[in-house]
């Protein structure tokens, strides 16, 4: 048995019976649904019950592991383990996000992690694929692997949520309808924040669309704080910074202070107004005007569309490291001048965007997970103009899910939800 697989642990879950490997010896003569992978100790319980506990925290199956040596032998410099929450765990992109998390390349390679995998009865069997190839991994700092199809139970205790699952839209579907059926699943995951997550989780929205469904989010989450809800535009950004060096004839680690404006649709801004290249500015470096606004900017705006078309999926491996690169954002301190982009409820920002949306902005962090919005970024007659059209496509698609947020909800035909919803959710459902 490897020095790694005996010091896994599930130390912080209370509800669970730890075993030594005796023990568990004992048990799989006894239990025939107890299997052995390599020289992990690991019990399945199945949705029909079999071996299950009264208390098994997360419903369909659970990991157990000898946990006697674990804190003990970790290393003294190994910060408190922090548990991530991942919805969606199955899909595409959480197939290599999960791996780059826990290899110590997400947090640090000092920081120690749970994962808790949120799936549904649908991927429950490949849920357990990620699970056993997570534990083959033998990564040191994967401390605790759990799955399970009940968001109350798989967010409890999270440090960190990143809300990846969602409902891809189909053929003939409308904005409107995936708006409806996406926010339906973020106002359960948001109670369920709410109820159970720590206060202080930062939640990070990537299923589509983000902005609204963060939004959401948020509204169900009062115990939580707002601004630690995020929709994930960095993706964008890392797009914007790769075309912009191509075009200069320089690596991409000397674009910096790029920043998406808006939401993560197709009227998102990628700013080169106040981009840089090498320290000068990117409109000096790249004199042609008209790349920048006609070639650059739509190229970023529909990049997404085009990879589905080359692929047909969308972008899972980049989108994955963009998830990794924005938690780097927000655990490493902002090197001095520099932004990143996420977007964030709009209260009180500094560029004029209406309060009550959740909107992508130049920010930065001082390292402990927080953020502030950058003030005083040149916001010129051309990225105002977008900026704006942005803003209202994110007013309109609050007025679609008006009644998902607390508000009236408004038809608007324009972002595709013509259809009166107003009485899916009673106030006193919300
Ligand atoms: N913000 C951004 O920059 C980007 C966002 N995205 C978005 O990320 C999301 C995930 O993408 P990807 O991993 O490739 O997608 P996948 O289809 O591979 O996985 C998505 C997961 O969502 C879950 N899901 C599907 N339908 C539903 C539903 N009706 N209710 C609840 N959960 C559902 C499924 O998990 P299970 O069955 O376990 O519930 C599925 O495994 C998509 O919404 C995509 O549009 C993608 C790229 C970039
Ligand atoms: O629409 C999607 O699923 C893809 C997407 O967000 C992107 O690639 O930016």
């Amino acid at each position: 048995m490897t020095a790694r697989a005996t010091t896994t642990t599930r130390a912080r879950t209370t509800t669970t019976t730890t075993t030594t490997r005796a023990a568990i010896g004992r048990r799989r003569a006894r239990e025939p649904n107890a299997r052995r992978r390599g020289d992990a100790c690991v019990r399945y319980n199945t949705p029909a019950g079999v071996g299950r506990k009264a208390d098994d925290p997360l419903g369909v199956f659970r990991l157990e592991y000898d946990i006697s040596m674990d804190e003990a032998h970790r290393p003294k410099t190994w910060k408190p383990t922090v548990t991530v929450a991942v919805s969606g765990a199955a899909g595409q992109i959480s197939n290599h996000l999960l791996f780059k998390i826990a290899s110590g390349s997400v947090f640090g390679h000092d920081q120690p992690v749970v994962l808790r995998l949120l799936g549904s009865e649908r991927s429950r069997q490949a849920l357990e694929g990620v699970a056993m190839e997570l534990e083959d991994c033998l990564f040191p700092l994967l401390r605790e692997v759990d799955i399970g199809i009940d968001c109350r139970k798989v967010f409890a205790g999270a440090d960190w949520a990143l809300l990846i699952g969602a409902k891809p839209r189909g053929p003939g579907m409308e904005r409107g309808d995936l708006l409806e059926m996406n926010g339906a699943i973020f106002v359960d995951q948001g109670k369920a924040l709410n109820e159970v997550a720590k206060p202080t989780c930062k939640v990070i929205v990537v299923g589509n669309p983000c902005n609204t469904n963060a939004l959401i989010a948020l509204s169900h989450a009062p115990n939580l704080d707002p601004r630690n809800f995020h929709a994930l535009t960095k993706l964008d950004e890392n797009r914007a910074k790769c075309q912009l060096a191509l075009k200069a004839g320089v690596f991409y680690e000397t674009v910096s202070n790029v920043v998406i404006w808006g939401n993560h649709s197709t009227t998102q801004v990628p700013d080169f107004v106040n981009a840089k290249i090498d320290g000068k500015k990117a409109t000096e470096v790249i004199t042609d005007q008209d790349w920048l606004e006609n070639d650059f900017t739509p190229a970023i705006q529909t990049r997404g569309g085009l990879l589905i078309k080359k692929w047909g999926r969308s972008s899972a491996a980049s989108t994955a490291v963009s998830i990794a690169d924005h938690i780097r954002n927000l655990v490493n301190p902002t090197p001095e001048g520099d932004w990143f982009s996420t977007a964030v409820l709009s209260n009180g920002n500094p560029y004029g965007i209406q309060d009550g949306i959740v909107y992508s902005f130049p920010c930065r962090s001082k390292g402990d997970g927080s953020y502030e919005i950058v003030p005083g970024l040149e916001v010129n007659d051309w990225l105002r103009e977008r900026m704006k059209k942005s803003e209202e496509e994110l007013t309109s698609e609050k007025g679609c899910v008006g009644h998902l947020v607390g508000e009236a909800h408004v038809d608007v035909p324009d972002a595709g939800c013509p259809v009166d919803l107003e009485d899916t959710l009673l106030p006193g459902e919300m």
